[in-house]
């Protein structure tokens, strides 16, 4: 179980208020309008942003006063989500301990970026990228990513109609096949019908 119980975080003069449960394995997708928190979430969720009073727990344990490191977390952030001077294949990979990276991780990174129609793109910078290319890549990584906890930040924005209903296909089989406990946050709601199991409408207070 992941637990969102009363916590509060000032931000921008305002408070922020969050109380929710997630059941191990299943897809939240977050709304609301625009700064009404939802962003402010996952990065207090990851450890970015201090509260001011509340519990984050996973599993029965408090993340509150864990460093980011040690959270059990993988996150796709709005932006900047891959290192400009790596190749995609070494960003592909960062994240994963071990190095070389074995040859499982590799043959599922090999069959994602095929199934997302990115494997030309593997041997190339990211500044060669387009922001959609660029996009399902971060998306592979932090799916693929060991951590229980996903954390995804508008993951399809920049993806045209067509390979969105892709990317929110793969991101559904990848979260239920690795029983990844998933916040996203989407203004599409076609994404909320593809991926989500429940929603959560966050509301200023
Ligand atoms: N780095 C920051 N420092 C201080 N205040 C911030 C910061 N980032 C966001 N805020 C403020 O916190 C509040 C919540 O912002 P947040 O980005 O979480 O909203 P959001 O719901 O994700 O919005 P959007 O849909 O536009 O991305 C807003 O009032 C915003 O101005």
């Amino acid at each position: 179980m992941f637990e969102v119980r009363k916590l509060e975080i000032e931000r921008d003069g305002k408070t922020l208020k969050y109380d929710f449960k997630l059941k191990t394995g299943h897809v939240l997708a977050i709304q609301g309008l625009s700064g009404v928190g939802k962003s402010t979430l996952l990065s207090a969720v990851a450890g970015f942003v201090n509260s001011i009073s509340g519990q984050i727990l996973w599993e029965g344990q408090t993340l509150n006063g864990l460093s980011i490191d040690k959270r059990p977390v993988s996150y796709l952030f709005q932006q900047n989500n891959l290192f400009e001077h790596l190749s995609v294949m070494t960003n592909m990979t960062l994240g994963f301990g071990e190095r070389p990276v074995n040859s499982d991780l590799l043959d599922q990174i090999t069959d994602a970026a095929h199934e997302l129609q990115v494997s030309d793109q593997l041997q190339k910078m990211p500044g060669a990228l387009s922001g959609g290319q660029r996009q399902r890549i971060a998306i592979i990584r932090t799916m693929l990513r060991p951590e229980p906890l996903v954390l995804l930040d508008e993951p399809f924005a920049e993806l045209d109609p067509q390979t969105r209903l892709l990317a929110t296909g793969w991101v559904r089989k990848v979260a239920k096949k690795y029983k990844k406990t998933v916040l996203m946050v989407t203004h599409q709601s076609e994404d909320v019908e593809q991926v989500a199991d429940s929603v959560l409408m966050l509301k200023q207070s």
